[in-house]
């Protein structure tokens, strides 16, 4: 063994001794927690207070048991020597002992963690060594220090492969993992930036834009603690990218965030998918207005009312509707809520005008039986008082107008409560959008900006099923008629944001009042309902043109060899974009070519290669929507993921296999954009299969 290599394996052995050692105080920690869990769920509740802190507590405890059984794997992963001698232990989670000051773990969260990741040879930050540690399970098995102090290594430096290079090669698994031991600086200071409004990261495939992302929430619920107390959002286009992305957060000791698509957050599952240039109409900011004007519609508009009391018919005077109206569409309040007002205001009205005719009609009484018999009753009355020995005005009596008690009777009338619902009925989300694109005169009225064929486009046919472009539509409908969401967040992280329409962002913007969010992706990754061709025109009416913007530029994910054939593409789709560096090497992508009726066989004979050579890696197999029927049939789902090109964004394999190109361009209106997102999701290996034209 050489003198270098003693060197590093006395430094792995000593590594060892201390990563034990914290795993066994990470171990009691976790006893500690399950223990006092136990002791909680054992302890019977006295009264319902206790039982409802009982469960609290407990909640609490299970919360900090998963969250540290989440960060186990891969507990520590670095280590820092400072210029003065100290050393700090960086992990996914901190750890201290009572008796010590200095923690036995830093959180890779804390300030004191930063210089982990940002320190450079040109800016030091008071550093004189960065380690790395690599584990398996809980043993070190390996650690790769950097100088960064310009100092000659000594014995006890292991200056070796960087730790990125080896967390590249690390086969695929199908779920992303996290990539806290390798932070870049670039992305870190994305992830640990100050600015607490919003943040957009772009930056072309694979340049760790979700790693930023789902880094970045857990850094917000460790760093702003009031946007953690109303909790963080992370936003994925679709449940198969969630599933990709749903262990790191876990990992990172963070179980707390929300991770949702917005179906899931507006509480809608579609039963279908509308056309693209159907969604792409739904999407537009044009339909809140309309759906707005519906809402309007149904308040009060013809202005009568009319309602039987007792065993009489009133109306109010138009002017006492309109201004009962004027005052409950103002007061803020949504429609369902601004009903109660409304009809309290015309029962006022109806109080008013009862008390009114009652002394107009008693005034009429004694005006008659004056004429009568020449007695005026008010004299009359007080004269018989006198004699009684009673003075001053009659007590009150059982006829005299009670206004309380009349106003509380008409409150409760059903009458009543019919004639004002027919007036300004309680309205439901799906009522208000069906009303929108079902009435065959609401979409002409509503939405005059569109041509009669936008309309033809929008009208929905009566008992259809919810698509997924009337989510939003439903979400805005629910805010007009019932208010805002009851459940808003501190922080929101929106990953693939290129590709929200206008009536999404209304959805998100919704629900984060704090205007606190993280926000990547890549327009020349947009797909074909996305109309903003950059980020101030995507969020300039809903969040403003102030926002921090950051690039990030170099790729993680896609070779070399696979952003050089992808180049002629990328000018095309997104011209003013300047290439982006890899740091990855890979071999040069391959085409092969299929006749239309021997693709399954061709794509097959791939795959099964592929696996004889690479049986570990993970293979996408990517192909237009319309293809994935007959694919999946065909039994390829055996070999590969079998993912529609629509489906692809944010996803990665070991290799990608691209099955007819033209295809997926000619799919759908930016179908060019469809293909580059293909192209970019190997790490290693890309083989496109052409369909030449019969022509
Ligand atoms: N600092 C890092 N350390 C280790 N791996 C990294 C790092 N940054 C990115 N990666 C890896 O690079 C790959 C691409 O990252 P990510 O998916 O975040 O890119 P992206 O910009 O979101 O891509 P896309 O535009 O395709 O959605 C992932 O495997 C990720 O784990």
């Amino acid at each position: 063994m050489s003198q270098i290599d003693d060197g590093a394996a006395r430094e792995v052995e000593r590594e060892r001794v201390e990563v034990s050692a914290i795993g066994d105080l990470f171990d009691e920690r976790l006893a500690d927690v399950r223990a006092q869990l136990a002791r909680v769920l054992a302890s019977p509740p006295g009264s319902a207070g206790e039982a409802y802190e009982r469960e609290v507590t407990a909640g609490r405890l299970a919360g900090e048991a998963r969250r540290l059984e989440g960060a186990e794997d891969g507990l520590v992963f670095g280590r820092i020597d400072l210029a003065d001698g100290t050393v700090l232990r960086i992990g996914r989670l901190g750890l201290h002992r009572d008796s010590d000051d200095m923690p036995v773990l830093v959180d890779w969260r804390a300030e004191a963690a930063r210089p982990f990741y940002e320190a450079t040879p040109v800016h030091p930050m008071g550093l004189r060594r960065r380690r790395h540690l690599r584990l398996a399970g809980r043993t070190v098995v390996g650690v790769s220090d950097e100088l960064l102090d310009g100092s000659a290594p000594t014995g006890q430096d292991v200056v070796a492969d960087g730790p990125l290079t080896a967390a590249l090669q690390e086969r695929r698994t199908g779920r992303m993992g996290a990539a806290v031991a390798t932070l870049q600086a670039e992305q870190d200071a994305i992830v640990r930036s100050s600015h607490r409004g919003v943040t957009v990261v772009q930056g072309g495939p694979g340049t760790g834009k979700t790693v930023v992302a789902l880094h970045r929430a857990a850094y917000v619920l460790y760093a702003f603690p009031k946007a953690a107390e109303h909790g963080v959002l992370v936003l994925g286009p679709n449940a198969r990218f969630l599933d990709y992305i749903c262990q790191v957060l876990p990992s990172l000791g963070e179980n707390d965030v929300v991770l949702a698509t917005c179906e899931e957050l507006a509480g809608v599952v579609p039963g279908a998918a509308d056309p693209f240039e159907v969604a792409r109409l739904k999407g537009s900011a044009a339909l809140a207005d309309a759906l707005g004007a519906v809402v309007r519609s149904r308040q009060a508009p013809s202005g009568d009312f009319t309602v039987r009391v007792g065993q009489e018919w009133m109306r109010l005077p138009d002017g006492d509707v309109a201004q009962a109206r004027e005052t409950a569409r103002t007061s803020g309040l949504a429609h369902n809520r601004a009903r109660r007002l409304f009809k309290e205001l015309l029962v006022d009205a109806l109080v008013r005008e009862l008390a009114r005719s009652g002394a107009e009609a008693l005034e009429l009484i004694d005006a008659q039986v004056t004429q009568l018999t020449g007695l005026d009753l008010d004299r009359v009355a007080a004269a018989d008082l006198r004699r009684l020995g009673v003075d001053g005005p009659p007590a009150t009596g059982a006829d005299e107008f009670d206004a309380d008690a009349v106003r509380a009777d008409l409150l409760d009338d059903d009458l009543l409560e019919r004639a004002v619902e027919d007036l300004w009925p309680r309205l439901t989300p799906g009522e208000v959008v069906r009303t929108l694109l079902t009435d065959a005169d609401a979409l002409p009225a509503y939405l005059r900006q569109f041509t009669d064929d936008q309309r033809a486009l929008l009208r929905r046919t009566p008992g259809a099923p919810w698509t997924d472009a009337d989510v939003p539509l439903l979400d805005e409908a629910a805010s007009l008629v019932d208010g805002p969401p009851e459940h808003v967040f501190g922080h929101v992280v929106v990953d693939e944001a290129q590709e929200l329409t206008a009536m999404q962002w209304r959805m998100i913007v919704r629900r984060c009042p704090g205007r606190s969010m993280t926000l990547v992706g890549d327009f020349a990754q947009a797909g074909p309902t996305t109309v903003a061709l950059d980020w101030k025109e995507a969020l300039g009416p809903h969040l403003g043109r102030r926002f921090d913007l950051r690039t990030l530029t170099v790729s993680y994910r896609t070779t070399q060899e696979i952003l050089a054939v992808t180049e002629d593409l990328l000018a095309r789709i997104a011209p003013d974009r300047p290439p982006i560096r890899s740091i990855r090497r890979g071999e040069a992508p391959r085409t092969l070519a299929a006749a239309p009726e021997s693709l399954v066989t061709t794509l097959v004979r791939e795959l099964r290669a592929q696996g004889a050579a690479y049986p570990d890696e993970l293979i996408g197999v990517v192909c237009a929507d319309g293809r994935t029927e007959q694919l999946a049939a065909a039994g390829i789902e055996q070999y590969a993921r079998l993912v529609p090109a629509s489906q692809a964004r944010g996803l990665e394999f070991d290799a990608a296999v691209v099955v007819d190109p033209d295809e997926i361009t000619a799919a759908r209106p930016g179908g060019e954009r469809d293909l580059y997102v293909a192209l970019t999701r190997a790490t290693k290996r890309l083989c496109t299969i052409t369909v030449p034209s019969a022509g």
